[in-house]
């Protein structure tokens, strides 16, 4: 099963190595303002799945935020480390 480490792993991979059909680097193509309103979007639906639907519903959702912003960090350059130094 993934965790936020290995994901990120992953995902920077993918920014490295440019593999085709990659929804991450098509994601990081349409840079920062693109991404930021992804990162909204999926917000939006954690809070409307944390208040009217099923707790596996806002499982999913939080993952999709969580995979969103993990697209923002590797667009801005930043590691977990520099996001667990506020923890
Ligand atoms: N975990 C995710 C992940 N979570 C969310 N998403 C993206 O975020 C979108 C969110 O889905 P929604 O249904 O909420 O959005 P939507 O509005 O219907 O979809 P869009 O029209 O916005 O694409 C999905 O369509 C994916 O594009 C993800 N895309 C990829 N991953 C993982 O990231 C890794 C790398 O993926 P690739 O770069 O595509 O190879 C793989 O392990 C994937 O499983």
């Amino acid at each position: 099963m993934k965790n936020f480490e290995s994901l990120f792993a992953e995902l920077t991979e993918k920014a490295e190595t440019r593999p085709e059909g990659s929804g991450t680097v098509a994601e990081l193509d349409q840079g920062v303002h693109f991404i930021g309103k992804k990162i909204v979007e999926e917000a939006a639906e954690v809070w409307m799945a944390a208040e009217f639907q099923s707790d596996a519903e806002f499982a999913e959702e939080a993952s999709q935020l969580i995979y969103h912003l993990q697209v923002m960090m590797i667009a801005k350059g930043l590691t977990p480390e520099d996001i667990y130094t506020y923890l």
